[in-house]
Order: C-alpha cells, then structure tokens, then sequence
C-alpha cells in the first residue's frame, strides 16, 4: 500500500536522481494484495526508467562474490556507545566480511535509505557487495550494485526479479527443500540463505524448536547441489565462532557444501568487530581448505572425519563386523605410530579408572581440562572424550574450546552426557556442547538419550543411575537422533545399542559386575573414543594420499567410524564377561584390576569367538 510518496534526492554514481519514494517495504499483510500489485507495477516503472538505472555506477560482477562471512547489519545488536557506521568501517577494514546486507526493521524508509547510502560508501571503500534486507524502494533508489535479500513472506520472488531486473543480486531465505526447488528453478535467485540454523536473539520468534539445524540445512544444501546445480548459500540463525566450525561441517553432505555463513550478533554485537569477523572467517577458510584437500577422497568430503561417515553400498552383515573390528584391533594393537592420545574431560569419580582403561585399551590418556592448552592438544590428540560428570564452569569452558579446536583439526569427539536428563542445568550443558561442537558420538543411558531426543516422557529420568527404564522403541530412538545430530549413537544398557543413522547394531555382551562398579560407563567412553581414533588412524596408513591441513592429517582412505566405535564397545564388554568368570574374581573390588586386565589382553580372537552383535531393525 502507498501510505506515502516523498520526492527524495537519491545519489546514483555521483548524480543526484530524483525519483518517487514509496515508504513500503517488500513485507505486506496479504490483504494489501491488489495495492501490492499496483506498488510492484510503479516501482517496477521507476526501475524501467533510463534515470533510475544509475548506470554510471559499474555493475556488479555476480560470479565474483563471495559469500563466506555475510554480515547482516543490526544497530539494535550494537554494544552500548558503539556506533554504527564506525562499527560497519572497522569489520569491513581488514577484508574479512565480504558481503554486507543492511537490515533495518521498523525503520522509516527515508532513514533507511540515508543508512543504506552511507552504509554504501563504506562498503564501496572496501570493494565489498552490498544488498538490502526486504525494502525494495531503497533498493531501486540506490546503484544497480546494490542488492535484494527477501523472505518467504515478502514480495514473491519472481516478481522482485522481474522488477529488480537481472543485474542487481536477488537472495531469498529458505527453510526447507521445497522453497529451494522454487528459489533456485522458478525464482532464478542468485543465492539464499538457509535457516534459521538455530534459534537466535537476534530475530523475532526465531526458538531452536523453530530452528532447522543441522540436519534441515543439509537437505536444502544436497537439493542446491542436485544433478551438478550448483546456486551459492549462506548459512544464517545462530552462527558464530563456537557454532559455525561444526555448522558448517555438519550440513555438508558427500562433498555438498555451503558456501558461507551470515551472521548479526557474532560480528555486530562485539566491540572488535573486526577481530571477530577475522575469526569468522579464518573458520569458514579452514573448512574450505578441508574440503580442497579431501576433494575426490572416497571420504564424503572432509566432514567425514568426525561426522557420519558415507553410507557404504557393499553389504555388511553380523560377520562381516565381526571381521572387520578383529582387523581393526590387531592393527590398533601393533599400531608403529604409537598410542592415540585421547584427550579425556571427564568426571573426578571415574577420572583414574578412564586412564587406566584407556592404558590398557593402548591408548595414552590426557586428563586435561584446561581451556588454555585445548588448541594445542586438539593438534596431537586422536580423540577427545567430554564427560559432564561432575562439570565446573572451568572443565565447560575446556569442554567448548577443546571441543571447537577438535572440529577444526578433524579429529573425533565423543559426548557422554552423563545424568543429562536429570536437571534443567545439565540438560542446557549438553544443548549447548552439541551446539557448540559437531559431536562424531553421542554415548549414553536409555534416560539421557530419550531427553536429548526429547522423549524423556518414555523414561524416567533418576539421575546418573536411571536408564532401567525400557525405551518403547529403543532402535528407533537411536536412528532419529543420529540422524538428528549427524553423530553415531550408542545407547547403553542391558543390551547396547550403536548406530550411524542407517545400521542399527544390537550387541548383547558385557556382564553385571560392570553396572556395580562406579566408572564403567565412563570408562566405556573412552575405549570407544580409542576406537574412532584407531578407525582414523587405519584410513590414514591405508591411503595413498594423506594430506596435510594445517598440522592436522586427512586421510583419503574409508574411515569407518562405526567400526571404531564398535571395536571400542566390544573390547570392553568382552573384556568384562572374560574378568568376570576369572578365579581371582569374587565381587567388585576384585572385579576392577580383572576388568582393567583382561581390557589389556582382549584380542581378535577375543572378538571372533565372543562377540553377540545383531543388525536389527525397529
Ligand atoms: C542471508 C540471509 N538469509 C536469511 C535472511 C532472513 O530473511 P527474512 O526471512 O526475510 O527475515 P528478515 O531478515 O526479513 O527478518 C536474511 N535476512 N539474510
Ligand atoms: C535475520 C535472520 N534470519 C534468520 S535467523 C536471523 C538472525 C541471525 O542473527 P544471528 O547471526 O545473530 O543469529
């Protein structure tokens, strides 16, 4: 609807163009439909006269924009006394953000196109694309540099590309696949931005339950990347230097990946905004690097690493699992490049036990917490293991930063969410770990598995000893949510249960002496972190290519991830049925320095004779 129309002065390539203002934005109640048309059909005149097309500015060069750091402005976000056009100059100064859209909600359309205009300036400066968020009036009164991001709810988008013309940027938001068919095949967008990925402050309305994540982000990436498509995407809704590694790795499927990130308060809501943006973006290089080195790799792209790995078309059966951890424990055991280091954040309670577990799984444990050698250690470590036992803001913050620093170098993370169902406290810690790292195993009771999937009405949650509680359908809580999170699963208990979000393994070893001795659980967790680094390390000395990225290798071999991990199970609950019918063994006190034994001894054969797995279905 036209609520008003002011003559305006607007600066195009250095000449003063008067044309009609319209203090409409893109965004109308569908009840305006018929004056909506009328406005699109008048701007759509404004924009077909010679005056308005301010030619003299150059066009932009669509192929050449990069859209890895995307900021979306927000004076509301700033950091009180900050202002905004400094703010603007000094995270575009170092060459970091390389597209800029400039966002202003409730704001009077002439504001908006005084900021547009000097936000233009500034972004000129620095050579960096510039685009406006929904308003299209300050769009077409401004250079045909300057672009248009819309939303689902604004102007349909091939009426802004008939009215916008082909030069100018056109960028819509998607949430699912459908709106990505339609974007990409009836819209000819030149790039959307896909999300929200999270829940966020920064937008209205916009709660993680709304939120798409991970694993809603991939399928729009995959449709973009379908039959050899290739429409650039940005990731938007909650990323940020913690959120953003894992992000990005986690939506990329079989070599599909996003091209950037878009952020507000990551970068607008930081007093260094250009330190931030720097941050940004060497995440957003490093996974590109990761994803150059691993091209053509028969990993599905470098996120494989520590996320799912590929589904595999040779059929597997109970055998051939059986083989393949007999071959993957003979060649951890006799390993010539040394133990793995598993970097192990984990419960006072079980501390000791988990070392000594580990030691005799031939691994070497790292107990260390601390957040300021996290970095260091994520260069050396074959696995990092974060237990929230007994968690201290300290052993958190060691968890959120080794768990960052491992994403980056591609090494493996497990979660053990101990007691995660418990309290509001515990359930907000593992939200945040599993939004904060891309977790390659999610390991715990029927209880805290159920809260995270959010089905913790099927069980009750009791505290660190619940998990009694029958799950009604135990396989397929573990396939939704690895599917869910891009992580294996392996639920624990009577029988376990382990997962890559395709294959189910049921696996019925293990003895009743390891629920009566404190640590087990623990202890369980890192064996089988032992077993994704073993997995790792095998890819590694099997491949011909290993590449480096940064300090860190990447094998171009097959990392079958889901063999590690159920390398690691099966040691361990083997172990515990062999200590447990020993002489020596009379009760739990002597049932520990067996276990710890007989982990130390279990071999292939162990394996071939012992193991009680099934593939199961629900
Ligand atoms: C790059 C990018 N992606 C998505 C959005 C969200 O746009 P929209 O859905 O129109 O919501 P508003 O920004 O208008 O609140 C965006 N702005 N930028
Ligand atoms: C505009 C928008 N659209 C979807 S989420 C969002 C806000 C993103 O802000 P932040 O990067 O601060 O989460």
């Amino acid at each position: 609807m036209l609520t008003r129309a002011r003559s305006l002065a607007c600066i195009a390539g250095g000449v003063d163009v008067p044309i009609f203002l319209q203090s409409i934005s893109s965004k109308h109640p569908s009840s305006c439909r018929s004056h909506r048309r009328a406005s699109f059909q008048h701007i759509s005149q404004i924009a077909a006269t010679p005056s308005s097309t301010m030619s003299e500015s150059p066009p932009l060069d669509k192929s050449k924009v990069d859209y890895s750091v995307y900021l979306v402005t927000g004076r509301d976000l700033l950091p009180a006394g900050v202002d905004y056009y400094t703010s603007l100059d000094l995270c575009l100064s170092q060459g970091h953000v390389t597209v800029v859209q400039i966002r202003e909600k409730n704001t009077e359309t002439d504001l908006f196109l005084d900021i547009a205009r000097k936000s233009l300036a500034i972004c000129d400066r620095y050579n960096v694309p510039m685009l406006i968020n929904d308003n299209l009036s300050v769009c077409l009164s401004l250079p045909e540099r300057v672009g248009l991001h819309i939303g689902q709810e604004d102007i349909p988008v091939t009426e802004a590309r008939r009215i916008l013309g082909e030069r100018r940027l056109l960028g819509v938001s998607v949430k699912n696949v459908e709106q990505a068919r339609v974007a990409m095949e009836e819209a000819k967008v030149d790039y959307v931005g896909v999300g929200p990925c999270y829940g966020t402050l920064s937008k209205a309305g916009i709660t993680e339950e709304k939120a798409i994540g991970c694993s809603g982000a991939q399928k729009i990436v995959a449709e973009l990347r379908k039959d050899g498509k290739r429409l650039p995407c940005v990731l938007i809704g909650g990323l940020n230097q913690k959120t953003a590694a894992r992000t990005l790795f986690g939506v990329t499927s079989a070599g599909n990946a996003p091209d950037g990130i878009a952020v507000i308060s990551a970068i607008v809501g930081r007093t260094d905004s250009d330190v931030a943006a720097k941050e940004l973006s060497d995440i957003v290089k490093k996974y590109k690097a990761g994803l150059a080195a691993s091209a053509g790799s028969s990993i599905a792209g470098v996120a494989s690493a520590f996320a799912l790995p590929p589904s595999v078309s040779t059929t597997k059966d109970v055998s051939w699992y059986k083989s393949a951890v007999a071959s993957l424990l003979t060649f951890h055991r006799s390993s010539t490049s040394g133990p793995p280091l598993i970097q192990t954040i984990t419960s006072h309670v079980s501390s000791t036990m988990s070392a000594n577990l580990a030691l005799a799984f031939s691994s070497s444990p790292i107990m260390s917490h601390e957040a300021a050698e996290a970095a260091d250690l994520s260069l050396a470590i074959g696995a990092l293991v974060l237990n929230i036992g007994t968690i201290s803001p300290a052993s958190l913050q060691g968890m959120h930063v080794a768990g960052t620093s491992a994403n980056r170098n591609l090494k493996p993370v497990v979660l053990d969410p101990v007691g995660g169902g418990a309290t509001q406290f515990r359930r907000d810690t593992v939200r945040g770990i599993l939004n904060a790292t891309q977790v390659t195993l999610l390991k715990g009771n029927a209880a805290e598995l159920a809260s995270i999937a959010g089905k913790s009405d099927e069980v009750k949650s009791r505290g660190v000893d619940s998990g009694a509680g029958a799950l009604k359908d135990p396989v397929g809580l573990v396939r939704d949510l690895a599917r869910k999170e891009r992580s294996l699963v392996l639920l624990s208990g009577k029988k376990d249960y382990l997962t890559d979000g395709e294959t189910v393994i049921m696996s019925d070893n293990g003895h009743p002496l390891l629920g009566a001795i404190t640590g087990s659980g623990c202890a369980l967790g890192v064996t089988v972190g032992a077993g994704l680094a073993a997995a790792c390390n095998l890819a590694k000395s099997q491949s011909d290519g290993v590449t480096s990225l940064g300090n860190t290798l990447v094998a171009h071999g097959e990392v079958d991830l889901l063999v590690g991990a159920l390398t690691g199970l099966l040691a361990m609950t083997i172990a515990s049925e062999k200590a447990a019918v020993r002489d020596d063994v009379r009760g739990p006190g002597t049932f520990i320095p067996a276990l710890q034994d007989e982990l130390a001894a279990v071999s292939a054969e162990d394996i071939l004779k012992m193991a009680k797995i099934d593939i199961v279905s629900s």
